[in-house]
């Protein structure tokens, strides 16, 4: 079998007392699409945080590509090709839409601030961030200020920036957070387009974008992984319909 994009070994995370991540085994392969769900505070956003090194975990590994990912830094994981977005949109509101892209195409090649000016003229540099505003829909919006975007556009800028350096295991946590119905088919059809032959690992609520996305679906209920099946099965299994589905489709009805 070959090497999966991400392999997660006895996954645990306490906060003092806490356990709020209890023992977590994932694997998840190369180009696979993959949500994470389950009810509010199951540890669905600790999991990333521990995946990308922003806590420490309390034990076990996490493997990327094959290799542990122990003792990182973020950036250097983010180097290695495994790329986040956050609950909270997270853009430079008064820097202009083509900057925001530039400068996280900067970050991923580890220029530092300081060479702004030096790398400004490259036009690969340039180039790269078009690419990137075409992939999502923003070059016409590319000089404005990224804070005068609509909500859905900021979401889909913080996509652009995410995917900008090039990683090839994309992490998003609830992209179509507060979104109207038409924002959300809108950036599911963005996130489908612009992973297209990557891992993608997504917490998500709305069920809608899990099932239309997913090709595999993990759920996460008090810091344990209770089931990992295709969408079916998962929505077929009696354990996951008593503990989370039953109630969460409801609620989309
Ligand atoms: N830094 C922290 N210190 C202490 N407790 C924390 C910390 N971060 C998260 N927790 C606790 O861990 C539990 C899981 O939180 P987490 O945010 O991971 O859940 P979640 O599944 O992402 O929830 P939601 O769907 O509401 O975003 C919660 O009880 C939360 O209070």
């Amino acid at each position: 079998m070959s090497v999966p994009a991400l392999q997660l070994t006895g996954l645990k995370k306490s906060f003092g007392k806490a356990e709020i991540i209890r023992g977590i085994d994932l694997e998840i392969g190369r180009a696979e699409r993959h949500a994470i769900i389950g009810p509010n505070g199951a540890g669905k956003s600790t999991l990333f945080n521990l995946i990308t090194a922003r806590f420490p975990a309390t034990a076990g590994t996490v493997k990327l590509h094959g290799e542990d990912l122990a003792g990182l830094q973020p950036f250097q994981i983010n180097r290695k090709g495994l790329s986040r977005s956050f609950q909270i949109t997270n853009i430079f509101p008064k820097m202009s839409v083509f900057e925001n892209v530039r400068c996280a195409l900067l970050w991923s090649q580890g220029y530092k601030y300081s060479f702004w000016n030096l790398v400004a003229r490259s036009r690969a540099l340039t180039e790269g961030a078009e690419a990137i505003l075409d992939q999502i829909n923003l070059l016409e919006r590319r000089n404005l200020p990224a804070g005068t975007l609509s909500y859905a556009e900021q979401r889909a800028l913080e996509i652009g920036i995410t995917i900008a350096g090039g990683a090839d295991v994309i992490m998003l946590d609830e992209p179509t957070a507060g979104m109207s119905n038409t924002e959300t088919d809108y950036i599911t059809d963005l996130i489908l387009k612009v992973t297209e032959g990557k891992t993608l690992i997504m917490v998500e609520h709305d069920m809608g974008v899990v099932f239309g996305l997913a090709d595999r679906i993990s759920v996460l209920v008090y810091g344990e992984i209770i089931a990992t099946d295709t969408p079916e099965r998962v929505r077929a299994d009696p354990k996951v319909q008593e503990a989370y589905l039953g109630a969460a489709l409801e609620a989309e009805h």
